[in-house]
């Protein structure tokens, strides 16, 4: 209930641990874009950020939005075209290449030229920014090699040569280099392009982990809506505007922003389950759908795909019936009653029916 004296929650009342922690990473005032005969074209503008020790932070925006953009010019292969990008408090453009490989590890999406080198001796030039001139080993250095390998899983790859990989597996390398480099921060961009389901999930998680058990500041460009959603601590996303908006998923989503940032015609975002549907549905296709749990879920889903509107003002009605194992549906309009024993039978007949039904109106 609010009184006179509510005051309202901000961010500047944060827990001081939280607040004054340093920036690992911090832009100021950023454009970004590309400079070509003269004519500039940005892609973001006046963006202000900063990443924080222990987050895990996903990158999200529609294609084109300037993801990879941004992640060069916060990595320095890619000058601003205004304002400043700092790494632990010093400006990027002021840090020698071998001193920023001990700030800053970088995955990219591109396919890695590892000439005739095998697995093994990839993985150990992680460790080049911090090796003596000859380039030794050291034990403290085998260590984390062995660490790494060990937390992504890929053992069994150590002898392949790079090119003998599959573009997954060769994914999973470029990861474990980046945590052998073992910096305060790492930004992979779209470090999980051609993973397969399972091992999207297992490297997210990883990636997470590692951001909470180190403290590393952890970065990644991602088309995984869902996955960012469900692990990010914060999400940057990059808005057809040129701007960068930051929050929580959740306020994110509940704000409007997330739906904004991928408004497409076709598409509904659905703000209670954080997911974008296909909108097929069309205004003349009504239909009742009474049942629960699984059964309904399913139903329900099937029928929006074909375009239905399930709602309770209309007459036709799909029942579901369940009885232990066994299950069907039963169809009722205007007195009469059909049983379905699968959901494409009532597709089919849904359709049939339906179509009749148009049919009769455009000859009205
Ligand atoms: N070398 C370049 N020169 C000029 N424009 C470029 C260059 N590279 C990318 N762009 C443009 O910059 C914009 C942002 O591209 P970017 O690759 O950063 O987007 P993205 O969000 O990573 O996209 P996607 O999700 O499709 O990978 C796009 O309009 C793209 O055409």
């Amino acid at each position: 209930m609010y009184t006179e004296n509510t005051i309202s929650y901000t961010s500047v009342m944060r827990n001081a641990s939280v607040k004054d922690a340093p920036d690992i990473l911090r832009a100021q005032n950023l454009s970004i874009g590309y400079k070509a005969k003269g004519k500039v074209t940005p892609v973001g503008s006046a963006l202000e950020f900063t990443l924080k020790p222990g987050q895990f932070v996903c990158l999200l925006g529609s294609n084109g939005a300037g993801k990879s953009t941004l992640i060069r010019t916060l990595a320095g292969i890619q000058n601003p075209l205004e304002g400043k990008v700092y790494i632990g408090g010093v400006d990027i453009n002021t840090i020698q290449k071998a001193t920023l490989a001990q700030k800053l590890s970088l995955v990219l999406a591109e396919n890695v030229q590892a000439g005739n080198l095998n697995v093994y001796t990839v993985l150990t030039l992680g460790r080049y920014p911090y090796a003596d001139w000859f380039g030794t080993l050291r034990k403290h250095d085998k260590v984390i090699i062995k660490e790494a390998i060990r937390a992504t899983g890929i053992e069994k790859y150590l002898d392949k040569q790079i090119h003998q990989l599959s573009d997954g597996e060769r994914q999973k390398v470029m990861i474990t280099r980046a945590l052998i480099q073992d910096t305060p921060l790492i930004i992979l961009d779209e470090p999980t392009a051609h993973l397969d389901l399972p091992n999207r999930v297992e490297i997210i998680r990883l990636l997470r982990r590692m951001a909470r058990q180190t403290k590393k500041a952890i970065l990644l460009s991602t088309h995984e809506l869902d996955l960012a959603l469900q692990t990010a601590d914060r999400i940057w996303l990059m808005m057809p505007n040129q701007s960068l908006i930051t929050g929580t998923p959740e306020d994110l989503i509940l704000n409007g922003t997330f739906e904004k940032a991928f408004r497409k015609s076709g598409f509904d975002f659905c703000r209670e389950t954080g997911t974008f549907k296909v909108n097929t549905l069309e205004d003349n296709k009504r239909i009742q759908l009474k049942g629960d749990g699984t059964l309904y879920f399913w139903t329900h889903r099937a029928l929006e795909r074909e375009g239905f509107y399930i709602t309770e003002s209309s007459a036709t009605i799909l029942y579901i019936q369940e009885h232990h194992d066994d299950y069907c549906w039963m169809f009722e309009s205007e007195g009469n009653a059909i049983r379905f024993n699968t959901i494409e039978n009532v597709i089919e007949y849904l359709r049939d029916r339906f179509l009749h039904q148009e049919n009769a109106v455009e000859k009205v």
